[in-house]
């Protein structure tokens, strides 16, 4: 069954980093190539608009130009000489000439006359507006002519000159539409009619038409339009380009998060049996933090703190490996172990240290396990101590439930040894809850200790603490006192016990021994060397 939740497990991972970051990217690509497009399609109808003004600023200087031409005749050779003058001035045009009955009878090119055929329609601004003439000098190819209706003086624009300002692709149109005609005037793909009513209802504007994006700008001088469409393919071309980048980066991104997630599972999967080699293997060893009496500084008892030293010499610390062994129904042995690496050192800790007592810590487990309390019982008899010199510590958690937590305060007390509960204010226990049992000591969390002197909104919670504890005639030990204001402190809230890196870290039985037997008076400064040394334990 764990094989295959484990088995499962990895698949979802896999599967998790690898397809999250690819659809993400996807969606980003999709997201992206729409926003490409619409700029696209807007960059567009402004070119457009920005060629076709300039090309309309040269018709419209060039029809004034010759129109000025009054006295001479509208083919004379002094007009002619006029219009080649003026297409050699302005590069935009393709030629100037002047139409009379549907014919060009002359223009810079000479005098033949050319049949040019019916206006396409008249403009709002007085010209006739021919789009697919022909001229002699660029046979097939749609010319765009503009007329003068007055002087029949007539500009010719190469189609080229009107779009080629930019590359066109299949799916893309652009050109310039008659505003009032509705005629287009030049196009580079193909002209939806459908379009029209789009264009016509802004001066610009953004639209999507059947799958295309059409952008439009109407030109603030003349009667036309210019327009831009980049259909669903352009669209599908930027996604492509886009997941081109995007989907090795998240393949990238996905790959790493797979690793990290395999690599968390298989440490997660692999820690219990990692627990049972290391029990097997003695890797646990058990270091003792002293408890100080705050009026005078003696070492009074201490804490026993279960290490795990890997055969590879890897640390891995209680707050780790105790929740996993927890979970995984492996803490009573540890606990049995932690008896047994304790019961081997209580020579050195119990005899000549009158009083002298040892805490241990129980999980909710243990207190359920008859082998965990049996040992204990044994080792206490084994010992030939006071029973009351052994102070069993337990979380909050362990006294969530009252009924049980009853029988097992009881069981303790069968044995003789005292009870202490750990860690308080971080769990769920109430006053109510706590006198209702029989307990001995409570231990303040250094989360609390740490508050002192500081402006946190927990920092009055510590108060509180002591005085419901000292209401309740419970001993009060408090940890983690890491500096002399602290110290100070808890001093004078009548706090007697304390234990912390200000006093002493963790430390092994023999330095731990020696000193309880020292003289007991000690600050920081006066902690034996062996102590200071022994840091590496924690
Ligand atoms: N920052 C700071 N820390 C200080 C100071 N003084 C003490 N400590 C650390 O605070 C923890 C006190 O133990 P705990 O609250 O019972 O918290 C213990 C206890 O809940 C659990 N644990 C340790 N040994 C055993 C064991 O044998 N059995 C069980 N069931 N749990 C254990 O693991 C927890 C962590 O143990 P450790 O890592 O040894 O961490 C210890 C100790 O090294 C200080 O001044 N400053």
């Amino acid at each position: 069954m764990k094989f295959l939740f484990s088995r499962y497990a990895l698949m979802v991972a896999i599967s998790f980093g690898m397809l999250v970051p690819v659809a993400i990217s996807a969606w980003l690509a999709g997201v992206h190539g729409q926003m490409r497009v619409k700029e696209l399609a807007m960059e567009r109808s402004e070119l457009q608009i920005q060629r076709s003004t300039k090309i309309s600023a040269q018709i419209a200087s060039a029809l004034q130009q010759l129109g000025s031409l009054t006295s001479a005749g509208p083919c004379s050779a002094v007009s002619i000489r006029k219009m080649r003058d003026l297409v050699m001035g302005m590069n935009l045009l393709l030629d100037v000439g002047h139409v009379s009955d549907n014919a060009l009878m002359c223009s810079s090119f000479g005098s033949e006359p050319l049949e040019v055929g019916e206006p396409s329609y008249h403009s709002p601004s007085g010209h006739l507006i021919r789009i697919n003439a022909s001229h002699p000098g660029v046979e097939g190819v749609p010319i765009t002519m503009t007329t003068d209706a007055w002087t029949g003086f007539t500009t010719l624009v190469h189609p080229d000159t009107m779009l080629d300002f930019t590359s066109h692709k299949i799916g893309e149109t652009h050109g310039l539409v008659g505003l009032n005609s509705g005629v287009p005037i030049a196009v580079a793909g193909v002209f939806d009619d459908r379009w029209l009513p789009h264009i016509r209802s802004a001066s610009q504007g953004v639209v999507s038409v059947d799958g295309a994006v059409l952008a439009w700008k109407h030109s603030d001088q003349y009667d036309y339009s210019a327009f831009a469409s980049v259909s669903a393919y352009g669209v599908e071309g930027m996604v492509r380009q886009t997941l081109l980048v995007l989907v090795p980066v998240g393949l990238i991104a996905g790959g790493l998060i797979s690793v990290a997630v395999l690599l968390f599972l298989r440490n997660q999967s692999s820690m219990p049996s990692l627990l049972k080699a290391g029990l097997r293997k003695n890797e646990f060893f058990v270091v003792y933090q002293p408890i100080v009496e705050l009026k005078t500084g003696a070492w009074v008892g201490a804490e026993a703190l279960v290490r795990w030293r890997r055969d590879n010499g890897e640390m891995i610390g209680p707050d780790t490996f105790i929740p996993i062994a927890e979970d995984s129904g492996q803490i009573c042995e540890i606990t049995m172990r932690v008896l047994e690496l304790i019961e081997r050192d209580a020579a050195q800790l119990f005899y000549g240290h009158k009083g002298f007592f040892l805490s241990i810590n129980f999980s909710a487990q243990d207190f359920a396990n008859p082998l965990v309390i049996e040992k204990l019982d044994s080792m206490v008899k084994h010992l030939r101590i006071a029973p009351d010199r052994i102070h069993v510590e337990a979380t909050e958690r362990v006294f969530m439930d009252l009924e049980t937590t009853r029988r097992n305060v009881a069981r303790m007390r069968e044995i003789g040894v005292k009870v202490s509960i750990d860690d308080f204010g971080t769990g769920y226990s109430s006053l109510s809850h706590l006198a209702s049992v029989e307990l001995d000591a409570l231990k303040i969390d250094r989360v609390f200790v740490q508050t002192v002197g500081t402006n946190s909104v927990t920092s009055s919670v510590i108060g509180h603490i002591i005085a419901m504890a000292q209401g309740l005639k419970l001993k009060i030990i408090a940890e983690g006192v890491e500096t002399e204001e602290q110290a100070a402190y808890l001093r004078q809230q009548g706090v007697e016990l304390v234990q912390g890196w200000l006093y002493s870290k963790p430390i092994d039985a023999v330095t731990l021994r020696a000193g309880a037997s020292s003289g007991m008076d000690r600050n920081r400064d006066e902690v034996p060397e062996s102590t200071k040394e022994k840091d590496s334990s924690q």
